[in-house]
Order: structure tokens, then sequence, then C-alpha cells
């Protein structure tokens, strides 16, 4: 074992989103608007002599409720960047339910690795690998621009040097469930629905965090992705006057504001998510 180091990165909802197709990987990913939250992925990274990937999920107590082995996006950086590595992350937040874990884990693990195995690569080249092995992985477009920093995040451009207009407030609060995961793979890889995707998608950005429900929750609509399930938590959201819309890519729904919690709460575990002030962090370095 070589010398370790820890990072953490937050998770990202994305309320509204497009495609955008380019020439290069840099080039290529989404614009659109979503929340970055308090909860994310943490990774521990120690340069080693062989690529060992392990994924805990922990409860609410910090207790591990799940292990899993390998990453296909992480193990892709790795590659990548010539080194093995044994990286362990972290996560309370369910993986696949459209609270961008894949990022935040790439994210994480790239900055744990970069520093454990002195690579030396600059916050940039850090993310521009973290982006590029979400494109090829098809986990997901923009999530990582958006977790680099904090708050409410308007993507105007593909890629992570595009301009992203941040609105942080501390005081911006949600809650979300999850019924099942969604491959974000399977509705990225299917011509159709990026096509009504691409229709949807509302011009503007929001201004406020109930702006942006609102938004997403046009969007969603228009997409043809709100399933029968979520439709029932939507359906219940309305009629107690709480604004809900649909986690992308996951089938959930998060709610924005009071009465959020009791309107979610007959559908599953409730998440209550702060909107996050700072984006990926180095934690700490050991040798
Ligand atoms: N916490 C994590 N640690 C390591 N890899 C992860 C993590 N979360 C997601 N991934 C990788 O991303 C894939 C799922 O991506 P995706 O469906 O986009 O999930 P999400 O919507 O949570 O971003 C997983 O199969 C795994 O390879
Ligand atoms: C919506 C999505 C394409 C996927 O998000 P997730 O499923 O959370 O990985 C996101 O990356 C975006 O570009 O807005």
């Amino acid at each position: 074992m070589g010398a370790t180091a820890v990072a953490f990165c937050p998770g990202h909802i994305s309320g509204y989103f497009r495609r955008i197709e380019g020439e290069t990987y840099a080039a290529t990913g989404s614009i659109g608007a979503g929340i970055v939250v308090h909860e994310g992925v943490r990774a521990e990274a120690a340069c080693a002599d062989a690529t060992r990937v392990t994924v805990l999920r922990r409860d609410r107590s910090g207790a591990v409720i799940e292990t899993m082995t390998g990453s296909p996006p992480i193990e892709y950086v790795l590659e990548r960047l010539g080194v093995t590595a044994a990286i362990t992350t972290a996560c309370r937040l369910p993986i696949g339910a459209g609270f961008g874990m894949s990022a935040a884990a790439l994210l994480a693990a790239t900055t744990a690795v970069n520093s454990a195995c002195d690579l030396a690569l600059s916050a940039d080249e850090v993310a521009a690998l973290a982006h590029e092995a979400e494109v090829v992985h098809r986990t997901g477009l923009g999530d990582v621009a958006a977790c680099r920093g904090g708050g409410i995040v308007c993507r105007k451009g593909p890629g992570i040097h595009a301009e992203i207009v941040r609105l942080i407030d501390p005081e911006a609060g949600i809650a979300a469930v999850t019924l099942r995961p969604l491959s974000t793979a399977s509705v990225l890889a299917s011509p159709e629905r990026m096509q009504a995707i691409a229709a949807a998608f509302p011009e503007g950005c929001p201004g406020s965090l109930e702006e942006f429900c609102r938004l997403s929750r046009r969007f969603a609509e228009k997409s043809g992705l709100v399933s029968p399930d979520v439709r029932a938590v939507l359906d219940a959201c309305d009629r107690q006057g709480v604004p809900a819309s649909m986690t992308m890519l996951g089938n959930g729904v998060f709610a924005c504001g009071d009465g959020a919690d009791e309107a979610l709460a007959p559908f599953g575990e409730i998440y209550r998510l702060r909107c996050a002030e700072r984006g990926v962090r180095l934690l700490e370095e050991g040798r």
C-alpha cells in the first residue's frame, strides 16, 4: 500500500437537461439546471499494486447496508491515468436514483487518487477525466460540471469549462424519495427518449428554488419520462400544493418547500437534502 487520501463530492439532482453532442468528450455533455446537495460520495484511495474498487452504501447511522465490488467508470479513469489503486467509495443516497452518485464518486475518487499517487493533476484535469468517464460510460452528462461547486446550478454549455450560474442558498432545502433505480445509460442510449427530452427543454435559468421546481416539472411532464409510480407521487404532491418534480434520471421525486416531507412520507424513505455551498474537495492526505 502506498500513500492514502480521502475526498468528498456532493451529489446533484438534475431537474431538466438537454444533451449536447460534441466532436470530443470535452465538448459533449448537457445544458440544464439542478441542485447540488449536501449529501454525496466520500472516496478513500491508496496507491496499490492492483486496482480494486469497493462501493459501500451506509444508512443514516453510518452502518454499512450494502457492499459492491467494481465501478467501471472509476476503473476507466485509473486506466487512463496508468495507475492502480485501492479505492473505497461510500454514500448514503441510493445509486441509480438520479442523485448524480456516479459523478460524485468519479470526482471524489479521482481527486483522492491524484493526491495518493502524487499525480499532480490540476483540478481542471481531474474534472475533465471524470467528465470523460461519465460520457464514455453513459452514466451522466452534466453532473461533473455541476458538482465541482455548490448551489442551484444552471449549466449554459456542455463540459466543465462552460458558463455555470450558481445560486448559493443554504436555506434551500428539498425532500426526495426514490421508488426504484433507473439506469441512466438506458435512457441516454435511446434516440426516441432523447428526442422527447430535447423537445421538452425549457429555456432560461431559474432565479429561485421555486422556479427551479416549476421549470423542472414542466420539463418532466413534456419529456414522457414520468412512469405510473412516479405519477402517483407527483399527484399526491399536487393535491397538497407542494411543488415537486422527477429526479433526472431516476424513478424518484423531489419536492420543495413547506409540506414536502408530509407529501412524500407515504412513498418511502425520505432524504432531506440541503443545497450544498461547496463542491468536491480533498479531506485528508496521509503518507
Ligand atoms: N458511489 C459510487 N461508487 C462507485 N461507483 C458508482 C457509485 N455510484 C455510481 N457508480 C457507478 O455508476 C453506475 C451507475 O450510474 P447511474 O445510473 O448514472 O447512477 P446515478 O444516477 O446515481 O449517477 C454504477 O453502475 C457504478 O458503476
Ligand atoms: C440527467 C443526467 C443526464 C444524468 O443524471 P444521473 O442519472 O443523476 O447520473 C445528468 O448528468 C445531466 O446531464 O443533467
